[in-house]
């Protein structure tokens, strides 16, 4: 390896370990980079990015100063605080299968000492908690919508990871979680935060988290084998690799055509046509990598697909705004 191409190879691993992704720099001793790295940056994108769909389905969002600034107060309880939070509690309980499976995260390497790691969840989950009390109060609400979401969404995270639910073992039940936690919780927050949250934006982001669970199960694929090993009941190893791709790409199709349809019913014909052209490359992409090779190709899968479902979510959005739903 030439010294420049070690260089660079050495920036991206830095670069990893402050995204928290994988192949990050494992010899890093700064215990600041590696509380980052086990908040995983990278993964606070789609919540944060959910608030905003719920602001923007409010129909009450104003590019004004106070509305910037509680949308960014309320992008830092999803993204930093609560996502940080689930993440770092994540690897918490998963340290004995990640000394296995991925002995270079931080805990396991034991990078950082445990005891400093309950003192970051803790620290998350009450900053994140009080925050979105705060937000509620800054938004004039009789009832804390956003602090029993605050409190609801932490609670599934927990058990998502923690024993003796551990939703993350089944499949359905993990995916749906993860699904609905992208979409519908972020989604409810920032909608709560500048209008009312009716049981239309309820039932509508709960039937598109169905899309989000077929985004969940691409994730799967790549741990087959270990998954097996242990037990896990995912997807792939329930159905094997080709059915379960095909379910994948069903979900991600399927529930996103049915909000299109919804939109339509609420007679938002131009958006429901967006959202329905946005869904095309998806499937292009479906085609083109994910069910020629699932296991190989979901990164390239993801990276490329995923932008066309945000921007739905995000044409769905500004259409129930606009439509005063
Ligand atoms: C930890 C999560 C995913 C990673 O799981 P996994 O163990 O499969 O993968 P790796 O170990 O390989 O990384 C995410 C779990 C999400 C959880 C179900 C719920 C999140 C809730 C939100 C943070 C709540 C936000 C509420 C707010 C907007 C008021």
């Amino acid at each position: 390896m030439t010294e420049s191409s070690e260089l660079q190879t050495e920036r991206s691993a830095k670069t990893r370990q402050i995204l928290g992704m994988k192949g990050a720099d494992v010899k890093e001793s700064s215990i600041w980079k590696i509380r980052l790295q086990l908040m995983k940056p990278i993964t606070w994108i789609p919540l944060m990015w959910g608030i905003l769909c719920g602001a923007a389905s409010s129909g009450n969002y104003h590019w004004a100063l106070e509305d910037v600034l509680k949308s960014a107060a309320c992008m830092l309880l999803a993204g930093p605080l609560l996502t940080g939070y689930t993440q770092i509690m994540n690897d918490y309980y998963d340290r004995e299968i990640d000394a296995i499976n991925e002995p270079y995260r931080p805990i396991p390497s034991g990078a950082i000492p445990l005891n400093q790691v309950v003192i970051q969840i803790w620290f998350l989950l009450l900053s994140g908690v009080g925050l979105a009390y705060v937000l509620d109060r800054w938004a004039g609400h009789e009832f804390p919508t956003i602090t029993v979401l605050a409190i609801a969404g932490s609670f599934l995270s927990y058990i998502y990871s923690a024993p003796p639910l551990k939703l993350k073992q089944n499949g359905w039940l993990g995916c749906y979680a993860l699904g609905a936690s992208y979409i519908a919780i972020p989604w409810w927050t920032g909608h709560a935060l500048f209008g009312d949250l009716n049981p239309t934006i309820i039932i509508l982001t709960l039937f598109y988290s169905f899309s989000g669970l077929g985004i969940a199960i691409v994730n799967d694929f790549k741990s087959v084998e270990g998954d097996k090993a242990l037990g896990l009941k995912s997807l792939p190893v329930m159905f094997g690799v080709t059915t379960a791709a095909w379910i994948c790409v069903a979900m991600i199709d399927v529930f996103q055509a049915g909000v299109a349809g919804y939109l339509m019913t609420i007679h938002q014909n131009l958006m429901a046509t967006l959202l329905i052209l946005l869904i095309i490359p998806q499937i292009t992409f479906q085609d083109m990598y994910f069910l020629r090779d699932p296991i190989k190709n979901d990164v390239k899968y993801q990276a490329s697909a995923q932008p066309f479902l945000v921007f739905g979510m995000l044409v769905t959005a500004l259409a129930l705004g606009h439509a005063n739903i």
